[in-house]
């Protein structure tokens, strides 16, 4: 759907396709250990986060160059443009990166090859989050911090992804504290497959301005009820949310009574080429599956734009969101 929206949680290593993945392989002299596109194609079958992650670690090992890098995020800008995305926060995964000998340098600048240009070639506005792995150690993620000061300038927040249970927020307070020191904007995902109380924890510890997920605050009215009253946005992905089992069909997902409970919902692709569908498809299958009606939509696309971190261009956001107002929907 090219309704104009923003993406607000997107993790670029997530949308490497099969076919890019064989091409960097080839490129790179790497042996994918999958015959072909085909056969990679059938290991998209997820249990859940764990699962996805074993894959998504694994693949993202033929990403070795700047180019390589460039390459991904040109990809993906060039779909997420076809799809309406007119403002793109992009998470990237320094660690595991790092963990195979590719620097901070090589990632940093390969991204920024393509994203410095996204607003010329792509008509898409756009911010880097750089994540850290919570599964790893906060002393790790501190490190990381420190490897990525050379490049603040790129970096617009901080984020925290990977396996959630078991990796509370809490264990991050330091490296959210120095992150918050060196005036980055900070996100964490919490409440996808971990308790609602990684929610609190995320806000109150971490200082986060935006939840990643955030779909098992339905479990708490209270929180729900602070998350309104503080119109902390929710940067949902539902595609995601089915193909990890977080929910069992799109048709029961939480999302029309989180809009009527009057949260500030967002809808994002979270790792596209691994869920079935760019943030357009997922405004698509939402609007299908749960028949959410044109102001509903609109009302997702304008909050896109209301969470994102415009700050410093208040013009260039009203001028988006009044894209938003006047679109038409068609048939
Ligand atoms: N949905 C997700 N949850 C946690 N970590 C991730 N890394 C990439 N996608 C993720
Ligand atoms: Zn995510």
């Amino acid at each position: 759907m090219s309704l104009p929206k923003a993406e607000l949680h997107l993790h670029i290593e997530g949308t490497l396709e099969p076919e890019l993945a064989f091409a960097l392989a080839a490129r790179n002299g790497f042996a994918l250990p999958y015959a072909d596109t085909d056969e990679l194609r059938k290991a998209y079958l997820f249990e859940d986060l764990q699962s996805f992650l074993n894959l998504y670690y694994e693949l993202m090992a033929v990403l070795r160059t700047e180019q390589d890098f460039a390459d991904l995020a040109n990809a993906y800008l060039a779909r997420a443009a076809a799809q309406g995305v007119r403002h793109a926060e992009i998470f990237f995964d320094p660690q595991a990166h790092l963990a195979r000998g590719v620097s901070m340098g090589t990632v940093v600048d390969g991204l920024w090859r393509a994203l410095g240009e996204s607003e010329s070639a792509h008509g898409i506005s756009t911010q880097l989050i750089m994540c850290f792995l919570r599964d790893e150690s906060a002393e790790s993620a501190m490190e990381t911090l420190e490897a990525a000061k050379p490049y603040l300038d790129r970096i617009a927040g901080v984020g925290l992804d990977s396996a959630e249970v078991g990796h509370p927020p809490v264990k991050f307070r330091e490296v959210y504290e120095a992150a918050a020191g060196l005036g980055l904007r900070r996100v964490a995902h919490a409440g996808e497959e971990g308790p609602p109380e990684y929610i609190t924890e995320a806000l109150d510890i971490l200082g986060v301005e935006r939840i990643d997920h955030g779909l098992r605050c339905m479990e708490d009215p209270e929180l729900v009820a602070r998350l309104v009253r503080e119109r902390v946005p929710l940067t949902l992905c539902p595609l995601s949310n089915v193909r990890l089992r977080a929910v069992d069909v799109l048709a029961e997902h939480p999302l029309p009574a989180m809009l009527d409970a009057g949260l500030l919902c967002t809808v994002n692709s979270d790792d596209p080429a691994y869920f079935g569908g760019y943030v357009g498809d997922n405004f698509g299958a939402v609007r299908e599956a749960l028949g959410l009606g044109e102001e509903r939509l609109r009302e997702l696309a304008r909050n896109s734009f209301l969470a994102s971190f415009l700050e410093h261009d208040e013009e260039r956001r009203a001028r988006y969101l009044a894209e938003v107002e006047a679109y038409e929907f068609g048939g």
